[in-house]
């Protein structure tokens, strides 16, 4: 890939998981952002150790040459919370505006199941058209709204929510206007489909509507242990379904390919949440940081 094209940033959940508090909390916001740019990232994501005063923030990050590219959102539309979602989202499109981020990744947490008990590959919520149609209305002024700012607004297609599936993609980027973007997120089209050729026929149908990248590994065997027992995302994340590039399932030269083949240019982010206390985040950051070196060239 050209490196002109491409920032690469890690996110701070392998370090302090936001869905799963308990794993990483002993783990401070410096020694977080001293190790992604020891691990040789030059940006990342904000997770809850992050200082929110952004004076503080800027100058903490600049010290270690790292930047803010995105921050995840959630949004409620299809429950009906279009106000709530709208206002917050202001509040947050301004934060990272002011930390010089060009996207919001958002995701539609409406019934999501991913913070749940509830079995990942058995009762995730599926939209009716009714729903589909709050959505579009939601994120199309979610954009409107971004653009105010220089920004734009990406969808993440998430495990447990009600965009999970190639299909679900569809149909959502057939509804919403076309300055709504879509956020790849390698692991979690992998492990929704089990299938490299389904997450690569999503990148290259979206390669120019996609913004962000995350870069996300699987462990085949613990989804196959999830599946067989019924367990939840997060018992999932636990027991280490994620992990960084180069040590799962999943053949990144492809995507690094079809990225550099229609001339993406943006952020890829590692992001891989696992238990710090059996994978440690230093050494994993430095491990997806030499495969993507020897596997991307940047
Ligand atoms: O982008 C993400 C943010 C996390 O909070 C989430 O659960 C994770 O799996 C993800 O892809
Ligand atoms: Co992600």
């Amino acid at each position: 890939m050209k490196a002109e094209n491409i920032k690469l940033g890690i996110a701070p959940i392998g370090w302090t998981n936001d869905d799963l508090p308990e794993l990483g909390s002993e783990n401070t916001f410096e020694q977080c952002i001293s190790e992604m740019a020891l691990a040789g990232y030059v940006g990342c994501e904000v997770g809850n150790k992050y200082p929110r005063d952004i004076s503080v923030l800027k100058h903490k990050l600049s010290l270690r040459n790292i930047q803010i590219c995105n921050a995840w959102f959630s949004t409620f539309f299809v429950d009906g919370k279009k106000q709530q979602t709208i206002e917050e989202f202001i509040k947050h499109r301004d934060f990272l505006a002011a930390m010089g981020a060009k996207v919001i990744g958002c995701s539609e947490q409406s019934r999501s199941i991913q913070g749940t008990d509830k079995s990942i590959f058995k009762e995730k919520p599926v939209f009716s058209d009714e729903d589909w149609r709050l959505l579009a209305e939601g994120y199309n002024e979610l954009a409107r709204l971004a653009a105010e700012k220089g920004m734009k607004v990406c969808l993440h297609h998430h495990m447990g929510t009600g965009i999970q599936t190639p299909e679900e993609i569809d149909r959502y980027m057939t509804l919403v206007n076309d300055n709504v973007y879509l956020l790849f997120d390698s692991g979690h089209l992998y492990y929704s489909e089990g299938s490299q050729q389904a997450m690569l026929a999503v990148l290259e149908k979206y390669i120019k509507r996609i913004v962000h990248v995350h870069l996300k590994d699987v462990r085949d065997d613990i989804v196959a242990e999830v599946k067989n027992n019924n367990l939840s995302f997060l018992q999932g994340v636990k027991k280490g379904t994620f992990t960084v590039p180069g040590d799962g399932v999943i053949d990144f030269k492809p995507i690094f390919e079809i990225l550099e083949k229609y001339d993406y240019k943006g952020w890829m982010v590692v992001e891989a949440e696992q238990d710090p206390a059996l994978a440690n985040p230093f050494e994993y950051a430095l491990k997806g940081r030499q495969y993507i070196k020897q596997t991307a060239g940047v």
